[in-house]
């Protein structure tokens, strides 16, 4: 697949994603993570984000020279989903080449993710394929989150 490309698929139906189509959310998390511009981590990760409408909106790390300018393949998926009127998610998944371990999001992207709601789920995967689903109140406990501040 071209960087940047189009994906010539169907839109994942309602409902978490199952079968094929999770196995899709997963092979676009795989492919992101192929987009990854880590040239001083050597650590490549990639992110897929199912929209409630059934649209899969990829994305990878992408750092910076000015190290602390990096951004990781969750926020960039995300931003990507929000920025084209998406705010509504389902699922993500998330990839990178660690061949013993889950990869898993960090509290920058918990906190990010939670802002659009508590109600979905996270695929943190191997490099094999093998995967766990972690649900976000699960990911990010006691969370603040937007309806705190209508609180006062
Ligand atoms: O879940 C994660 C963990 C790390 N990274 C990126 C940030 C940085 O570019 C590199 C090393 O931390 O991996 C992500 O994108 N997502
Ligand atoms: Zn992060």
């Amino acid at each position: 697949m071209e960087r940047g490309g189009q994906h010539p698929v169907p839109a994942v139906p309602p409902g978490q994603p199952q079968g094929d189509h999770l196995q899709l959310l997963l092979r676009r998390s795989r492919e992101a993570k192929n987009c990854a511009y880590c040239p001083y981590s050597h650590f490549p990760v990639g992110a897929a984000l199912l929209t409630t409408g059934g649209e899969i909106f990829s994305g990878c790390n992408v750092e910076n020279a000015c190290y602390s300018l990096g951004m990781c393949a969750e926020r960039t998926a995300i931003q990507k989903a929000i920025s084209e009127g998406h705010t509504s998610f389902k699922a993500m998944a998330i990839a990178s080449d660690m061949g013993d371990q889950f990869i898993t999001p960090c509290g920058a992207c918990r906190q990010v993710m939670r802002e659009f709601g508590t109600d979905w789920d996270v695929y943190l995967t191997k490099a094999d394929g093998t995967y766990i689903v972690k649900r976000l109140e699960e990911l990010l406990p006691l969370s603040f989150g937007p309806e705190d501040l209508k609180k006062v």
